[in-house]
């Protein structure tokens, strides 16, 4: 009697510890726990990917063949990045251009790992992967490339990093797998993307992208002189106590520093002819801040068709934003839950650190400002074979 009522209860708990694994398994797998995941199956994402179906994509092919055992590209990529260092100049311009991250930075980055975590869990539908990026944002500090990178994500077909990685400048030696690791859950037919204004800086950068992929679109935005000298005071006065206490006309005219700081912040065409040395000129994208300022949506249909994709947004993704003073997205668009993380919940808007009150210059500083940003200014206008509307210039 005993044994016989035993069998089945055995069965029965067989039956419940069988069905708890599939669904831990399912769970792990959707996003939950990927090492875990990968420890319990013996399943890598390129593996996982391949069992999908799904369409290997070229930056999918480098990072699966850096996870087989023969020595590939991707392996070559991330050997030469070992004895990489960065070098002391892209430590001080990133420094010096207000990209280091802060705490509050750090606090929003935890926020947003917690918020993209969240979404790749709820995204972990079949087909969904971490994918490298097709297209970067390489460039201005202080130029829109924050609201650029966000905004770009209205589009159904586009995700985005949601903080800066800098890969190809700091973290090379981290490998192709890592960086497939910062990206966000995206379907097959999505393009991803990452932002990193640091990564103009250099041409050793540069030519790591290239290795990496060589049909990478880039994309740079820049801006007035002006506005963004404007912008980079504002940013280090609310960092730093003693530049708010400076004041934003003692800090530009502090001697001697007052032309090499106009000159950093108005050259943008040495480091757009640097690209062109690495890539080819219609592979790099270059954008006018206040464009992106004025007329977002036309802007961002500008860049999509840049990325190859034939569908468009309309005007109602975006509001403008009479407090703030800038377009947020529409909270009441279907698309606005999938922003998480890229613009305040609240609001829809760009946060805080984004679209501060700048300082204003006038008279004889002003005059020497535009003197010294105009041959820049020209310059960049003959490179790109585009006049921007910019006041003074
Ligand atoms: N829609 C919208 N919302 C908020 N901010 C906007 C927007 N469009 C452009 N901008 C401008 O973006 C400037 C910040 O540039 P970045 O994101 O490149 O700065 S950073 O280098 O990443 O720190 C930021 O500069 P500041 O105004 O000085 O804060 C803005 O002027």
């Amino acid at each position: 009697m005993s044994t016989g009522g035993s069998l089945p209860k055995a069965s029965v708990i067989c039956a419940a510890v069988l069905l708890l694994g599939i669904f831990v398994l399912y769970h792990y797998q959707s996003g939950g726990c990927p090492k875990l995941y990968t420890v319990l199956t013996g399943h890598v994402a390129g593996t996982a990917k391949s069992n999908t179906g799904d369409e290997v994509t070229r930056g999918d092919r480098i990072s699966e063949s850096n996870t087989g055992d023969e020595v590939t590209r991707g392996d070559r990529i991330s050997e030469s990045n070992t004895g990489d260092e960065v070098t002391r100049g892209d430590r001080i311009s990133e420094s010096n251009t207000g990209d280091e991250v802060t705490r509050g930075d750090r606090i929003s980055e935890s926020k947003t790992r917690r918020h993209s975590s969240h979404r790749n869990r709820l995204s972990g539908s079949p087909g969904k992967l971490q994918r490298l990026p097709r297209a970067l944002i390489i460039a201005f500090s202080k130029c829109g490339t924050s609201t650029l990178r966000s905004f770009l994500t209205l589009h159904p077909d586009v995700v985005a990093a949601p903080r800066e990685v800098r890969f190809f400048n700091v973290h090379f030696s981290e490998g192709v797998d890592w960086y497939r690791r910062q990206m966000p859950y995206s379907s097959p037919g999505q393009i991803t993307i990452e932002k990193t204004p640091g990564y103009i800086k250099s041409i050793d950068t540069l030519q790591r992208i290239h290795t990496f992929d060589p049909d990478i679109k880039l994309i740079a935005i820049v801006r007035n002189p002006m506005t963004r000298l404007q912008s980079s005071y504002a940013h280090r006065a609310a960092r730093h106590k003693r530049y708010a206490r400076m004041g934003f006309l003692k800090w530009l005219s502090s001697g001697a520093e007052l032309e090499k700081r106009v000159k950093h912040g108005s050259d943008f065409v040495s480091k757009i002819q640097m690209v062109y040395r690495v890539f080819p000129e219609d592979q790099l994208l270059v954008l006018n801040e206040e464009a992106l300022e004025s007329d977002p949506v036309t802007l961002l249909n500008q860049v999509y068709s840049f990325l190859g994709l034939n569908s468009s947004i309309s005007n109602d993704v975006l509001v403008f934003d009479e407090r703030k003073g800038f377009y947020c997205v529409n909270k009441t668009h279907p698309i606005f839950p999938s922003l998480r993380g890229l613009v305040n919940k609240s609001d829809g808007c760009m946060r805080a650190g984004k679209g501060r009150k700048h300082s204003e210059v006038g008279g004889a500083l002003l005059q020497e400002i535009v003197d010294i940003s105009r041959p820049y200014v020209n310059k960049l206008f003959d490179v790109i074979r585009t006049k921007f509307n910019w006041t003074y210039f």
